[in-house]
């Protein structure tokens, strides 16, 4: 099936403040999910990544490049700064309160991330269409302000919350489910797991 492939939303389109409950500018998230390799703050080699909220409909993510981050030597591989940049821009959902998945992500690579620097990621919400969440991304080189490395667009569209209940691994969602942190992020969602 054909989709327009398009991460730019309508000129006309809203874009939406945060939801009343969400978390104020500061608030660090934490780990959505233990297992998640982007935010797992255990997970060997994960990304572990650390997200707190900004203004508006925004969030600024760390992702500090370790040794088992590499694709050349000494180098970022480039698959693990898109899910940087998918995690960070996922964070978003939080702030609208509506569990969201990534259909469409766009990477664009501008310089090379050494082993040992720190990316700062900025992401925003740029529109919202129905059930599709439009979004930015940008990274920048060891200092908020640093040179631009990484540049992302996406599209996430909005789920129930039985859009993880039902298609993952069965085992993995009943240990999940077990987690008190899960059950939290689920009702922080404001919906009933
Ligand atoms: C139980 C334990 C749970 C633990 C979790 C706890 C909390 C979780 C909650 C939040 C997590 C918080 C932070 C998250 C941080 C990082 C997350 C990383 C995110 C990911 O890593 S997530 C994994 C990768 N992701 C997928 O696994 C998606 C697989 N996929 C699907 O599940 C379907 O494909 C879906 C749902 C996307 C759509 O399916 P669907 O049937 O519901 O809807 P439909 O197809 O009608 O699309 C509706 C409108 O979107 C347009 N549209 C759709 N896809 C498009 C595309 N690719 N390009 C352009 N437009 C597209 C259509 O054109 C239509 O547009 P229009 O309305 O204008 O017609």
């Amino acid at each position: 099936m054909s989709r327009p492939s398009s991460l730019t939303p309508s000129p006309d389109v809203e874009v939406p403040g945060p939801h009343p409950s969400a978390p104020p500018p500061g608030t660090e998230l934490g780990e959505h999910y233990d297992g998640c390799f982007g935010c797992g703050e255990e997970l060997e080699n994960g990304l572990r990544l650390r997200t707190r909220v900004g203004e508006g409909v925004s969030v600024d993510t760390e992702f500090v490049v370790g040794p088992g981050h590499q694709g050349a030597p000494g180098l970022a591989h480039g698959g693990l700064l898109s899910c940087a940049f998918d995690e960070a821009l996922g964070a978003l959902g939080y702030l609208l309160h509506q569990p969201a998945v990534t259909a469409r992500l766009e990477t664009d690579f501008k310089r090379p991330v050494p082993v040992g620097s720190t990316l700062f990621i900025h992401a925003w919400c740029t529109g919202v269409e129905g059930r599709k969440i439009y979004a930015k991304a940008v990274g920048r080189l060891n200092a908020p302000d640093g040179p631009v490395a990484v540049e992302a667009a996406s599209l996430f569209v909005a789920v129930g919350f039985e859009h993880f209940m039902s298609n993952g691994r069965p085992e993995d969602v009943r240990r999940a489910m077990q987690n008190p942190d899960v059950v939290k992020a689920a009702r922080a969602f404001e919906v009933n797991p």
